[in-house]
């Protein structure tokens, strides 16, 4: 479903360029809960954004379900992140004048709500257990609470895609595992593929794909070229 072909992505600062992805090649296959792991610095948030297409790679391919989003105008790729995509970030990115379900119903807010959608709202929201709070403003959430409107927000469009940077980074060890609990609960009852930046392994299953990424490629890749065929030595997937 997603293959990232010899993706590339340089930053220029002053007059130095950063290499944050240096021919990095992959595949996601639907309905996986992949971790993408790595030291500091090694291009994990990079990539995550370029599977939004948030950021445009510098070369290469990212194809999702056969689209190559480097291919796309700026529209496409607008439509594609609010239709296809759903985001979760460290920080929750609630918005403090909402109540709980309107901040699910974000999405969909530009063109009008519906019934239906609405349902779907609190549907998410009670489970992920919180039925009793539709209509808290996130002041009234704790981090973990918030962090599991963000989910529901996440997944309100039915995405095909859910991305997440450090969901639990600002959570204590407990909350952190009840949101991860919870997404995978979530994960395993759609085919939505989940895509997890995190430092913390604990949560990693065998069942996952774990995309460990060194200096800007896979661990492993750095002493063959790229290549869009075959398996990338750093994949591991036990299955
Ligand atoms: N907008 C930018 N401009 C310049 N350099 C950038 C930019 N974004 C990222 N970089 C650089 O690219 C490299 C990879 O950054 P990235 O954020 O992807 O790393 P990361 O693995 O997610 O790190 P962390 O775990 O610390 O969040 C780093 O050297 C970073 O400084």
């Amino acid at each position: 479903m997603i293959d990232v072909v010899d993706v590339w992505k340089s930053y220029k600062s002053g007059t130095r360029t950063v290499d944050a992805l240096r021919g990095l090649t992959c595949h996601i296959e639907k309905g996986r809960f992949a971790f993408i792991v790595g030291p500091s610095g090694s291009g994990k948030s990079t990539l995550l954004y370029m599977l939004g297409a948030v950021d445009r790679p510098t070369r290469g391919e990212i194809l999702v379900e056969g689209r190559n989003l480097i291919a796309m105008s700026e529209a496409e790729q607008n439509d594609y992140r609010r239709e296809k995509v759903g985001f979760i970030f460290q920080s929750f990115n609630l918005i403090s004048n909402l109540s709980a379900v309107d901040n699910v119903l974000i999405p969909f807010l530009p063109r009008g709500v519906t019934a239906e959608q609405r349902a779907r709202a609190v549907d998410l929201l009670t489970r992920v257990g919180l039925g009793d709070r539709l209509d808290h403003h996130p002041y009234q959430l704790s981090g973990g609470e918030q962090q599991r409107v963000a989910i529901a927000r996440a997944l309100v469009k039915q995405p095909l895609l859910v991305l997440a940077d450090e969901p639990t980074g600002e959570l204590d060890s407990k909350t952190g595992d009840e949101i991860y609990r919870i997404l995978r609960a979530l994960q395993e009852s759609s085919d939505t593929t989940l895509v997890v930046v995190t430092h913390d392994r604990r949560f990693i299953t065998p069942r996952d794909l774990v995309l460990e990424i060194q200096d800007g490629l896979l661990a492993g890749d750095d002493a063959e070229p790229a290549s869009p065929h075959g398996l990338p030595s750093g994949v591991s997937a036990a299955e």
